[in-house]
């Protein structure tokens, strides 16, 4: 039995991400949550012939209560999206309160529930969650992951295109680390599981890197202030959720990306803190999952030295992004009670 719930469902990722969890058949209970059309998306989704069972609930009535009561993974795309000229750290202001808001929901609710945080930018709100969930004493660092999988996702598009076969898009694995915004994006692309041509270019090879780093951005520019990526975020979305649904379930060895606490696994983050040069409190890099969440940070290990140049600079971007998640939380507990 695997309840799950999205948090900000009714949404452009909420929507086709519950559909992808609802076709998953390891999940048998899908609980959605938004401040609007989460009914009418509930209805809409219970006709498939699947196993969930699909519950809407909306903020009053303790809607939020009700959609989180036993679940084991919830997923969090609420906020708003980047138009474009806006960096993810501008959507900072509005989602750094509702993802604050929906973490003390499940620090109150469902504490041992895996979270995954789509809600930008990443790089804080995984640091906000963690904050709310220590002052509820609730805090397992093993059970809370940033979703970097659309950075991966993108990696094996964009290297199949350029390998000239789009089928073998399904099969390449770029370990994609840093975080998720611009340059704290950085692809190992020697780790390639589908090495580059041997005479590709550095030109290409940095236009390639760019394109990683700025995904996001090109699909902000073509919706055209319509939003961001929704439909290629849900596609990765619920791979990442399926991953832990399947590990939390006994099966052993899956391995994904992903942003986490560094105190998710001691020995790995002390290697990883020698080959950075640097603490970090969060990075994403591949991670073992467990029936426990993080069983293992896997280190990065033989990095070219271009890629070397990539994390230098995205490690200062990283420290004021995880600082800034940190102090909201600090901020917000100094003139309020931690309570739902
Ligand atoms: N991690 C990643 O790789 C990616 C992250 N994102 C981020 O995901 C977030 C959502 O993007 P979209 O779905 O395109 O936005 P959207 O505006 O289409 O949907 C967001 C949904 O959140 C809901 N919402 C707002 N406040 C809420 C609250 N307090 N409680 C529950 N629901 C609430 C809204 O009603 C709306 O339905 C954005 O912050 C975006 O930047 C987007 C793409 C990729
Ligand atoms: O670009 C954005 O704002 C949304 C996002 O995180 C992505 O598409 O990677």
């Amino acid at each position: 039995m695997v309840k799950a719930v999205v948090l900000g469902a009714a949404g452009g990722i909420g929507q086709p991400l519950a559909l992808l969890l609802k076709a998953n058949p390891l999940v048998t209970e899908l609980g959605l949550f938004d401040i609007v059309n989460t009914p009418g998306v509930a209805a809409d989704l219970s006709h498939i012939s699947t196993p969930a069972k699909v519950e809407g609930y909306l903020p009053p009535d303790e809607g939020l209560k009700k959609t989180l009561a036993g679940a084991d993974v919830v997923v969090i795309p609420a906020g708003v999206p980047r138009k474009p000229g806006m960096t993810r750290d501008d959507l900072f202001k509005i989602n750094a309160g509702i993802v604050k808001d929906l973490a003390t929901g499940i620090a109150t609710t469902a504490p041992k529930a895996f979270v995954l945080v789509i809600s930008n930018p990443v790089n804080s709100t995984v640091p906000i969650v963690a904050e709310v969930f220590k002052k509820f004493g609730v805090y397992d660092p093993k059970r809370l992951f940033g979703v970097t999988t659309l950075d991966v996702v993108r990696a094996s598009t964009f290297v199949a295109e350029i390998l000239g076969d789009l089928s073998l898009s399904k099969d390449v694995v770029v370990p994609v680390v840093g975080g998720h915004s611009g340059v704290t994006i950085v692809p190992l692309l020697s780790q390639s599981s589908h090495p580059l041509p041997s005479g590709l270019a550095k030109e290409s090879y940095d236009t390639l890197v760019n394109r990683i780093q700025f995904g996001g951005d090109e699909v902000v520019k073509a919706k055209n202030g319509g939003g961001s990526a929704t439909l290629s975020m849900a596609y990765a979305g619920a791979e990442f959720a399926a991953k832990v649904i399947r590990a939390v379930k006994g099966e052993k060895g899956i391995i994904a990306p992903s942003y986490v606490s560094v105190e998710a696994d001691a020995s790995g983050s002390s290697a990883l803190t020698k080959e950075l040069g640097e603490e970090l409190a969060y990075f994403s890099s591949n991670v073992e999952l467990g029936t426990e969440g993080v069983a293992k940070i896997i280190p990065l290990g033989k990095i070219s030295e271009a890629e070397q140049a990539l994390i230098k600079a995205a490690i200062p971007e990283l420290q004021k992004n995880i600082t800034t998640g940190i102090n909201f939380v600090a901020e917000a507990y100094k003139t309020e009670e931690p309570r739902l």
